[in-house]
């Protein structure tokens, strides 16, 4: 018999929860005015805890839109805020927490739900997948020199902290990201938001672009400066609507004194940002990583949402075993994507699918690796030009 359970948590009890999670993320307990910042957060959101018998674990998830390929939105559950007591780890608590979540979303109607994970081999188990990728890039500044073609941009004006995260929401609503996986961001993510940025430095700047039409393109970022190390300069975020302000803020960029290096975290994988050097190796690629992990819920109507690109049409047969209402096979083809009863020429379990889904990987490349059990030999290439996309998919919200 299992020797803890769990419920919804009440508003009294979301402060103990947000304490808890930071605690299994090695972070002290918050101050009351991070509290104020965060509990939004946690009162616009889906809460559990469970108890053993006092709190021992919890997970939190917000309700959000998320962009797939052609554009379409579908409804998303961005989940977070998971943490399991010290010493209780391991006894099925996030089992628990999982089972109840996916049984909440299915039962919402919720299409899909999209994680950052802190470790890799946490949630495949209960059928997220790698939905996609993103890169750490290092600029070196004294190195970089600006392509004569690099568009000039416009104005920038520089903001503080106190500033400018009021006008942050209306900025990423003018300049984020259409990309797949894309999502939007309640009201109540910015108080964490913020909180976040003001762990990491007291100096958080926002630079803003103006364009021919107004404000059009965004970074938020901090400078680290230490006696004997590269004097840092950290983009924290980078959003923009069009190319001449993705390169009249790389101007910026390179023009703030006192810099030796530009680190830029989880950016999209085409971002052509070596592409405006002369020496395209002034932009350094340190390491491509796992960005957001997808879920697919509700399987038929993530796979109707998304459009397809040109191939062959192919049937897939999917396994799910936490949410068994997935199992079935459907016919994807350019037009669109529907249950069927034809025979198989592909057959796989649900995290495999989310892997699939924004093109992150290859049908071929899951095959290979024994993730696809290939019924007919011609269907992983299908399936390959099916489900690209034609720019990488980049959920691009850290929360
Ligand atoms: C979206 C986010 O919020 S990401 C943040 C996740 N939180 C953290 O990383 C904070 C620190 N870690 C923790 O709080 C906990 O260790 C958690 C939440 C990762 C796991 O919670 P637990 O209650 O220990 O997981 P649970 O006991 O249900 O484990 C289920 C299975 O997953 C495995 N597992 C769980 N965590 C890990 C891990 N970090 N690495 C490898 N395997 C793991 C378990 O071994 C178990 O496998 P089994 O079924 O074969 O026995």
């Amino acid at each position: 018999m299992s020797d803890h359970h769990v419920r919804t948590l009440r508003p009294d009890e979301h402060r103990a929860a947000w304490n808890l999670f930071r605690a299994a993320l090695h972070v002290p307990p918050g101050s009351d005015e991070e509290w104020d910042r965060a509990a939004a957060v946690y009162a616009d959101g889906h809460i559990l805890g469970v108890f053993g018998p006092d709190l021992i674990g919890t997970a939190r998830s917000f309700d959000a839109e998320m962009t797939v390929a052609g554009g379409a939105k579908v409804r998303l559950a961005a989940v977070t805020g998971i943490g399991v007591q010290a010493g209780r780890t391991r006894r099925g608590v996030l089992t628990t927490l999982q089972a109840t979540q996916l049984a909440d979303f299915a039962e919402r109607g919720v299409v899909a739900a999209l994680l950052h994970a802190t470790e890799g081999a946490i949630y495949g188990r209960y059928g997220y997948g790698i939905g996609t990728f993103a890169q750490n890039v290092v600029v070196d500044r004294h190195r970089a020199r600006l392509r004569p073609e690099v568009p000039s941009g416009g104005e920038v004006t520089v903001h503080d902290l106190d500033q400018a995260s009021p006008r942050w929401p209306e900025l990423h609503t003018a300049t984020g990201s259409s990309r797949p996986a894309a999502m939007t961001r309640p009201t109540s993510y910015w108080g964490a938001q913020e909180n976040s940025l003001r762990r990491i430095s007291k100096l958080i700047l926002t630079a803003v672009h103006r364009g021919a039409d107004g404000d059009d393109g965004y970074l938020v970022y901090h400078v680290e400066r230490g006696t004997g190390e590269p004097a840092k300069l950290h983009v924290l975020a980078f959003e923009y609507t069009n190319a001449a302000a993705f390169a009249g803020l790389w101007r910026f960029l390179l023009s703030v004194d006192l810099v030796d290096e530009i680190h830029l975290l989880a950016r999209p994988l085409d971002e052509p940002t070596p592409l405006l050097f002369t020496d395209p190796r002034t932009a350094k690629i340190e390491s491509v990583d796992d960005e957001s992990w997808l879920r697919l819920v509700d399987v038929p109507a993530a796979l109707a949402a998304r459009s397809y690109r040109p191939a062959g049409p192919v049937v897939i047969e999917v396994r799910d075993r936490t949410l068994p209402a997935n199992d079935g096979r459907y016919r994807i083809a350019p037009g669109g994507a529907r249950p069927t009863d034809e025979e198989p020429a592909l057959r796989l379990e649900a995290d495999t699918l989310a892997m699939l889904y924004f093109g992150a990987w290859r049908a071929s490349a899951l095959a290979d690796a024994g993730r696809i059990e290939v019924l007919d030999p011609a269907a992983p290439a299908a399936a390959d030009l099916l489900f690209s996309t034609p720019e990488s998919a980049w959920n691009g919200t850290f929360f």
